[in-house]
């Protein structure tokens, strides 16, 4: 197969990767270089709380996060973190009970309560809120293994039917990032925020992608061989696309 070839409005290339090619970025990031999941994590947080404000034109500029228990979901809940900083309020749907999160999940998770950042597991919220409220989709990202479950399902068909908009973090959730395959079900976003490389299954998603930097330096991509130019100039994303 062929990986599709991304560009930036100004015609830069970027290299798409695979879900695997992705994680050998993230291991020798951690392993070898010493960056942590956190550092990584803050900036995706960070940069998916702009994209979210961004999409706020109307109603009554709520957020609602819908997160796993991975990195995505670490994600999101930073994000819940960063949008709560600005005055948006914000909510979060997780996929679990809370008790059940692990890792970075659970340290994001355990800052928000101490921010008493509303957080259940019930959609109801979800199901009531306005339709100026924007849904972030931080649910699964490139570590989707099978099809969707029962659970994630449900709470994607309910991000679907909302009204409002949807910003995905790094993958819209239930579409295999490697393939673009959709696993059962998967989110109908309004704009994903991919981070560091676009994924090679993001040809082809519905809405707009943005690659967001998270601070990984030219090292990594040197040390795995893959031909990497900074394509961020002075925002921390640039809009792709392919031809
Ligand atoms: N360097 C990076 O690229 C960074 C990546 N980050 C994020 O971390 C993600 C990867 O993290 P992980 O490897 O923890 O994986 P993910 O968070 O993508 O996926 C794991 C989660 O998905 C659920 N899941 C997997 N398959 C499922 C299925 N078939 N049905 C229902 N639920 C399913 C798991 O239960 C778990 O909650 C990336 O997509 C990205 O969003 C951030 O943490 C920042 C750093
Ligand atoms: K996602």
């Amino acid at each position: 197969m062929v990986p599709p070839l991304f560009r930036t409005p100004t015609g830069q290339e970027i290299p798409a990767v695979t879900a695997d090619e992705m994680r050998d970025v993230d291991c020798v990031a951690v392993e070898t270089v010493g960056l942590q999941i956190l550092q990584m994590m803050e900036n995706a947080g960070r940069a998916l709380a702009w994209h979210v404000r961004d999409v706020h034109t109307r109603g009554d500029g709520t957020a609602v996060v819908i997160a796993g228990n991975g990195g995505n979901g670490g994600g999101g809940l930073a994000c819940a973190r960063h949008l709560a900083n600005r005055d948006i309020p914000v909510s979060v749907v997780l996929d679990r009970h809370a008790d059940e999160l692990t890792g970075a999940a659970a340290h994001q998770h355990g800052i928000l309560t101490e921010m008493d950042i509303p957080i259940q597991t019930d959609t109801q919220e979800l199901s009531n809120s306005e339709e100026g409220t924007v849904i972030i989709d931080a649910l699964i990202g490139y570590g989707l293994r099978g099809r969707v479950r029962s659970r994630a399902s449900t709470l994607i068909e309910c991000m679907n039917s909302h009204p409002g908009k949807v910003v995905s973090l790094d993958v819209p959730s239930g579409i295999d990032s490697t393939t673009g395959e959709t696993l059962g079900s998967a989110v109908d976003p309004t704009r994903t925020v991919t981070l560091a490389l676009p994924k090679t299954g993001l040809d082809g998603v519905p809405g707009t992608v943005f690659l967001a930097d998270i601070g990984i330096p030219y090292t990594v991509y040197e040390r795995l061989g893959i031909e990497y130019h900074c394509p961020f100039d002075e925002a921390d994303w640039v809009r792709i696309s392919v031809d």
